[in-house]
């Protein structure tokens, strides 16, 4: 195994003819840990998570996965290579079981051995996904369907979860659950990137941060570093890291 199951190097990556959104990032991923981008509003955080699933193309830049280049493939290519994406916002279908939803995620596996043995490991990972594995997901909480969503992600065996705010549209019991779930899959050996808008709360729970700002990184280290670095409180407050504090919310 590589040091790192995921490095984004130098990239540079947008949408359309539209300006660059990312302009010459770099993150990376180590084994047994969870990395956290944070960052204002339209930093290009979500965009980094789409580049590396593969469902943004780079137009510059190398992907690696656990030492492999997967530079510009798709999405399907990337999910085999080992990464998955759990997309910002509610993904769970409703009408369908909990094991329906969660079976979605095992389209891919065709050794159905495999599939049994994904499925208790999802199920012990997130007791709440096995307790109602034959309810209709439409009756679980916010909570309980984010972890049906990590359950759905983790049947193909990724190596890396891409996490797209799983924070969002939650209340803060429900967070600490969520983040407490999000803990438990790296102390399973799954690294995970994390894209959070409760920036304090995913430092809290992170191993690195990383500070997204104009499209690359422009604070990193050990989340408990970050947190106690005044710079950083200074972007909570709404404004720019390079900025005299007392410039802030004129
Ligand atoms: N599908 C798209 N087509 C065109 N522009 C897009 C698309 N998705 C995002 N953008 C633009 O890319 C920039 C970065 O967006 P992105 O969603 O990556 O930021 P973010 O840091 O995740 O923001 P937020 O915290 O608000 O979710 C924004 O200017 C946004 O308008």
């Amino acid at each position: 195994m590589s040091e790192y199951l995921l490095e984004l190097n130098d990239i540079e990556a947008g949408y359309g003819r539209a300006a660059l959104v990312l302009r010459g990032l770099t993150v990376k991923v180590p084994a047994g840990s969870v990395v956290c981008l944070v960052g204002p509003n339209g930093a290009g955080k979500s965009t980094v998570l789409k580049v590396a699933s593969g469902l943004l193309t780079p137009r510059s830049g190398s992907i690696v996965v656990d030492g492999v280049d997967v530079t510009g493939q798709g999405p399907q290519a990337m999910l085999a290579s080992g990464l998955a994406h759990v997309l910002q916002g509610h993904s769970v279908f409703r009408e369908m079981t909990v094991e329906e939803n969660v079976m979605l995620g095992a389209f891919t596996v065709r050794d159905k051995a495999k599939v049994a043995e994904r499925v208790a490991f999802v199920q012990s990972l997130f007791p709440i996904v096995g307790e109602r594995w034959k309810q209709l997901a439409g009756l679980l909480s916010g909570g309980q369907q984010k972890q049906v969503e990590f359950a759905r992600s983790l049947m193909v065996s990724p190596k890396v979860v891409l996490l797209d705010e799983p924070s969002m549209g939650l209340d803060p019991k429900t967070t600490a659950t969520v983040f407490d779930q999000v803990v438990r899959m790296r102390d399973a050996g799954i690294a995970v990137l994390l894209v959070e808008q409760n920036a304090r709360r995913a430092l809290e729970t992170a191993d690195v941060g990383c500070v997204l700002d104009l499209g690359r990184v422009h604070i990193s280290g050990p989340a408990p570093e970050l947190l106690a670095d005044p710079q950083l409180g200074a972007l909570y407050l709404g404004g720019r890291p390079s900025e005299p504090a007392s410039t802030k919310n004129r």
